[in-house]
């Protein structure tokens, strides 16, 4: 579906992403981990066409996204980025309303559909409760779920998510990971909880340096070993008992 090709990426002399290639294929949630600065947002930025390699290529259906019209893009690709935008006069319901801007020609009106589809979006993240609510006006948790719902009343076939957990409480982590998981659609998630990386993810592409460092399924990826390599963390590989699913635990040499 999605495949990205010999990307690199250099701002001045400094290369931030060195010759990635790899794909993603329809309906897989694919996490993207690695430490700070390993350059996961900037390999995101650039899936979603915000930022522009210095070379390779990304196609989409085997087409490079420079050839896709912006409307048609965003059909295809919704974010939820680590940036909130500073949208401050607007209702939560017009900010979550602007994700169907793809689908309208100028001066279009919102009709029922895309009311419905709001008001769903909005069910969805956990923030119907706010839709009168001034966007500039909530906690950063609360902007965090505003944001996925607009990014859901997009209704794009990929989505992408920066971190998306960070500013959320334990209950709406695990109720943003639930519910994105459900979605009969691809996911693209950078995500710096490796427990909530191998409970949900498909596949993982773990970054270091700029570089792919490897790919697989968490169980292939998750070892003492490349946390060690990686991360240069002493960890511990379990299974959670309730939901067997791998689970991680970390210590220091004290
Ligand atoms: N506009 C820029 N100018 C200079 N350096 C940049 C720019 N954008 C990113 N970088 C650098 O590129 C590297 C990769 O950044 P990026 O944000 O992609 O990393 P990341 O893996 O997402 O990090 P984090 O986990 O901290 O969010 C970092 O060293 C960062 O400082």
């Amino acid at each position: 579906m999605l495949q990205v090709k010999d990307i690199s990426f250099s701002i001045m002399d400094k290369q931030i992403l060195q010759n990635l290639t790899f794909s993603i294929d329809q309906g897989k949630f694919v996490g993207i981990i690695g430490p700070n600065g390993s350059g996961k947002s900037t390999m995101l930025k650039i899936i979603y066409r915000h930022l522009k390699q210095t070379s390779g290529v990304v196609t989409l259906y085997e087409k490079d996204i420079v050839y896709f019209a912006q409307k048609k893009l965003a059909q295809e690709i919704s974010v939820v980025s680590q940036d909130t935008p500073v949208l401050f006069d607007f209702t939560v319901k017009d900010l979550v309303m602007m994700g169907r801007t793809p689908y309208k020609k100028w001066l279009d009106n919102d009709n029922h559909e895309d009311f419905a589809i709001v008001e769903e979006s909005m069910r969805l993240a956990n923030v119907l409760h706010l839709e009168n609510r001034s966007f500039g006006q909530l906690s950063g948790g609360e902007k965090k779920r505003v944001m996925l719902a607009r990014a859901l009343a997009q209704q794009a076939k990929i989505l992408v998510l920066d971190e998306p957990t960070n500013h959320l409480d334990i209950e709406h982590q695990y109720q943003l990971m639930d519910l994105v998981k459900d979605l009969p659609i691809t996911i693209v998630a950078a995500l710096h909880d490796l427990n909530l990386a191998a409970a949900y993810c498909d596949e993982l592409l773990v970054m270091k340096d700029a570089a792919l460092y490897m790919k697989g399924t968490p169980e292939q990826v998750l070892t003492e070993e490349t946390l060690k390599q990686v991360f240069h963390m002493q960890a511990g590989v379990t299974k959670n008992p309730f939901t067997k699913k791998l689970h991680l635990f970390f210590y220091t040499r004290s």
